[in-house]
């Protein structure tokens, strides 16, 4: 048997390749690797001796030889291939071990030129890649220094399982497509002109003119959205740290569609607190959020908002949660629960609820990259919406100015809104959510079903605070969370009316702050 290893990442490829000696594989290697394996004392033969040809044009062309492609390609099972080899006098390569130039760690460096980017798109390596793969009955290929164990492990057991080569020959198409889908993405993403300026580092544009995009299927769902509908959840190659997709499932039923959508929903607004908080999602919408001295009272003060709402919910915490706060959730019907961590108490509480599914999602408060939404025929892509406004750069527009209380509950009605569909509008006090309309065509009828809702409860709304996730066109809607109560209002500004509306909050007497960025969320 005889193994091509040629790797851009050395890690483990030492040991692999001893291993491999050991078992009586001929090494055959390139350059930086051969060099590697021969300073540990092993074997091996360099492709150039093979080729018959030296390494040359930087490393350019190494492994592009018949002598190599050959012996990748050819058919065992067909007498005029092995023929063909033999009279060629080449030799079968039964095992590659191939990774590929760090292309997207060179495009990441600030100070990457042009030229150092396309020097690290790799060519040989692809090339031999998708040979092998592509003859994956008699030719095993290894990209991922993790599956080294597995293949050693069936090696030493006789030989390689033929669900491995299929296996191992699947990730190569799919790790063969991202690389060049990466390399589309940095090429097209260039600015008119990049390929003038020689030695500079290029400017890029924020959105290519195409985007790859690759997801990995980390689960099959019974349904989608609605049971006549098929779905999956697919992961990114690399979510950022905090996200949802971190999650980890420690019991209850398998997670719907509807579950995994509302799980980020819940998880994205707990995230952004930094007081222990709790969050209630019901269809997408926060129906409770609060923050408290800790998780237990976070959620008592949440669920006050809609109880009604809160059965069946989605509730996050941003903290461990603790026995005390897992008997109060654990008296009502919850669908899924998030937190970074849950004590052994917690999780005992939850044994005698094995319906209740459970997610450890490791805390961290990066934001995505991007924001994608289907439309027909193609995505909308778009930042995500990571601002998170500052106490500083609020404007008091009213004659009234908030006291430090109103301006704290301001704040958490704020980033409350953001997580609510549009028109949004958030009565709150004390660190609770008191009413929320979401999800209404116009702004007035979002604040009437708040203020409902916070009758509905039985809280008062008096003294309170509210935010609108965009400016109110007309002072109607002003009208409407100051008839209900509300003293103080956080809102972007911006309107043709602007000036109507702060002489109706002056009329009124409340204060008013501008917040100069909106958070529309559909
Ligand atoms: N040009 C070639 O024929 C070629 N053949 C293999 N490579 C790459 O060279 C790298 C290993 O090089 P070395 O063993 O010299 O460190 C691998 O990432 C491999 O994918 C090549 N390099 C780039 O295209």
């Amino acid at each position: 048997m005889q193994a091509l290893l040629s790797v851009s990442d050395k890690t483990g490829i030492v040991e692999f390749a001893q291993a491999l000696h050991a078992l009586g594989v001929k090494l055959l290697s390139t350059g930086g690797t051969a060099k590697l394996l021969a300073e540990k004392g092993l074997p091996v033969t360099e492709v150039a001796e093979v080729t018959g040809f030296p390494e040359m044009l930087d490393g350019r062309v190494k492994t592009l030889h018949p002598r190599i492609h050959g012996g990748l390609l050819a058919r065992r099972d067909l007498p005029e291939h092995m023929a063909a080899l033999q009279s060629h006098g080449i030799a079968t390569i039964d095992l590659l071990i191939v990774n590929l130039y760090p292309f997207k760690q060179a495009t990441a460096r600030p100070d990457c030129t042009l030229e150092d980017a396309i020097e690290n798109i790799d060519i040989g390596g692809p090339a031999m890649l998708r040979a092998a793969a592509k003859n994956w009955q008699d030719v095993a290929v290894v990209i991922d220094p993790s599956d080294y164990t597995q293949v050693l492990a069936e090696l030493k057991a006789g030989q390689l399982e033929r669900a491995t080569k299929f296996r191992l020959a699947k990730k190569v198409f799919a790790h063969t497509a991202a690389y060049d889908g990466m390399i589309t993405n940095y090429l097209t993403s260039l600015q008119d002109g990049a390929e003038a300026a020689t030695g500079a580092v290029p400017q890029r544009l924020d959105h290519p003119a195409v985007f790859n995009l690759q997801l990995h299927k980390a689960q099959d769902m019974r349904y989608g959205e609605n049971p006549h509908q098929g779905a999956a959840f697919y992961r990114e190659t690399s979510p950022v740290a905090g996200s949802l997709a971190h999650y980890r499932q420690l019991q209850g039923k398998e997670l719907s569609y509807n579950n995994i959508a509302d799980a980020d929903a819940a998880w994205e607004c707990v995230k952004t607190f930094d007081a222990p908080a709790c969050v209630i999602i019901k269809h997408a919408n926060p129906c409770g959020v609060a923050v408290a001295g800790n998780a237990a009272d976070a959620y008592a003060k949440a669920f006050k908002t809609d109880s009604t709402s809160a059965f069946g919910g989605i509730i996050a915490f941003n903290q461990t949660l603790d026995r005390a706060a897992a008997e109060l959730v654990a008296k009502q019907f919850v669908e899924v629960l998030i937190a970074p961590d849950y004590t052994p108490e917690a999780l005992e509480i939850f044994k005698a609820k094995q319906n209740v599914r459970l997610l450890q999602v490791p805390l961290a408060r990066e934001a995505n990259p991007f924001d994608l939404k289907r439309v027909g025929g193609g995505v909308l892509l778009q930042s995500a919406d990571a601002k998170n406004v500052s106490a500083g750069e609020l404007r008091v527009v009213s004659a009234k100015q908030p006291t430090p209380q109103q301006m704290q509950d301001l704040l958490f009605a704020w980033k409350v809104a953001k997580f609510v569909k549009s028109n949004a509008i958030v009565f709150c006090a004390d660190g609770m959510t008191l009413g929320v309309g979401a999800g209404q065509m116009s702004r007035v009828d979002s604040a009437r079903i708040a203020s409902i809702k916070a009758e509905n409860a039985g809280l008062t709304l008096a003294g309170s605070a509210v935010a609108s996730d965009a400016f109110f066109p007309f002072r109607d809607g002003l009208d409407v969370v100051c008839d209900a109560g509300a003293t103080c209002v956080i809102q972007p500004g911006g309107s043709m009316r602007d000036d109507e509306v702060i002489a109706a909050a002056n009329e009124r007497g409340i204060a008013m702050v501008f917040t100069g960025t909106r958070h529309f969320r559909h």
